[in-house]
């Protein structure tokens, strides 16, 4: 059996639990119970407070965690990261009042900045040459400067709705994080390989979240170009159409891609495109 430790209540918390359910993984949730095993794969499950998962999985008292990159790389733990998960993508940023003056960094030369990640901060300022004072608060930190505690914060950002919320202004990006796996680095052999099989299952979910299948209709001159446009995984697949002179294209592409080949697809003469999502995909 191997412990997973991941966000009991929070940003990284529904995300978390989705990925282990699309890996095929069930068990019984609820709130009120810290840990629960999966039924049907050998997992036990702690619902944590972010902050201390890195701590926890570096001690062995779980295995493995997902935590966000921001909490992993600020606590100095960055050597557990095993694979990027795609969610919870957000940045750090440092922010100033709105009608605050600020050209560059060297603004905020002796000025107070209010965070909960010194470290974080204070890498990106000593790399950037400026010294200022970093006053640790462990929430609410967009509420600093108005009631007088700091000149500037840094803090996490996605929308940008709490700065605005909070008559702020987002000057400096200081780190890109997403939620990450983590792994302790001595698990046994036998926490190695379930570890193994459960990164196969996330990869295999990951793979298939970017990819599309793709299904249209073209007159069989077309299906040279379009056979270019859409490699698939090894080729796409053509069969005729019940109406002469005319094929069925399946593939699969890349969602990044989608909206560009979409558009030379319909050009090259295909019809009736279906774009569906897949559920998992095995390379
Ligand atoms: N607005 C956001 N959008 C996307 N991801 C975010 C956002 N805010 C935070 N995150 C990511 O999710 C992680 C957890 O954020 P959350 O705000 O739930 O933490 P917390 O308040 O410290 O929770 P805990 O109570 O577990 O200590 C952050 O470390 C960051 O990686
Ligand atoms: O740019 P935005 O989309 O507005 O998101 C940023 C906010 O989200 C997070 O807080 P959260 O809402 O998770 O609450 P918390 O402070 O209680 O953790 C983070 O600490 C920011 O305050
Ligand atoms: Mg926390």
């Amino acid at each position: 059996m191997i412990r997973l430790a991941i966000q009991k209540s929070g940003r990284l918390s529904e995300d978390s639990l989705n990925l282990i359910r699309e890996c095929g993984i069930s068990f019984i949730n609820s709130s009120l119970k810290l840990k629960t095993e999966a039924t049907n794969f050998p997992l036990e499950i702690l619902f944590l407070r972010d902050d201390d998962i890195p701590g926890y999985v570096a001690d062995g008292v779980a295995d493995i965690g997902i935590v966000g990159e921001n909490v992993l790389v600020e606590e100095g733990k960055q050597e557990l990261a095993i694979q990027k998960l795609g969610f919870s993508k957000c940045r750090l940023s440092i922010a100033v009042p709105k009608s605050a003056e600020y050209r560059n960094i060297q603004d905020l030369q002796d000025k107070n900045l209010a965070t909960s990640y010194p470290n974080l901060l204070q890498a990106y300022l000593t790399q950037q040459g400026v010294t200022a004072n970093i006053h640790t608060i462990s929430g609410s930190v967009e509420i600093a400067p108005s009631i007088g505690l700091a000149d500037a914060i840094c803090d996490i950002v996605s929308s940008g709705s709490t700065l605005i919320s909070n008559g702020l202004r987002e000057v400096e990006s200081v780190f890109r994080s997403e939620a990450v796996l983590i792994s302790n680095t001595e698990l046994t052999a036998e926490k190695t390989r379930i570890l193994n099989q459960l990164v196969f299952r996330i990869q295999s979910v990951r793979k298939a979240q970017k990819a599309k299948y793709i299904l249209l209709n073209a007159p069989n001159e077309a299906i040279p170009t379009i056979k270019s446009l859409l490699p698939g995984m090894k080729a796409p697949s053509i069969l005729p159409l019940a109406e002469e002179g005319w094929s069925s294209v399946h593939s699969v592409v890349n969602e990044d891609d989608f909206w560009e080949i979409i558009e030379k697809l319909r050009e090259a003469g295909a019809q009736g495109i279906l774009v569906v999502p897949i559920e998992k995909m095995i390379l």
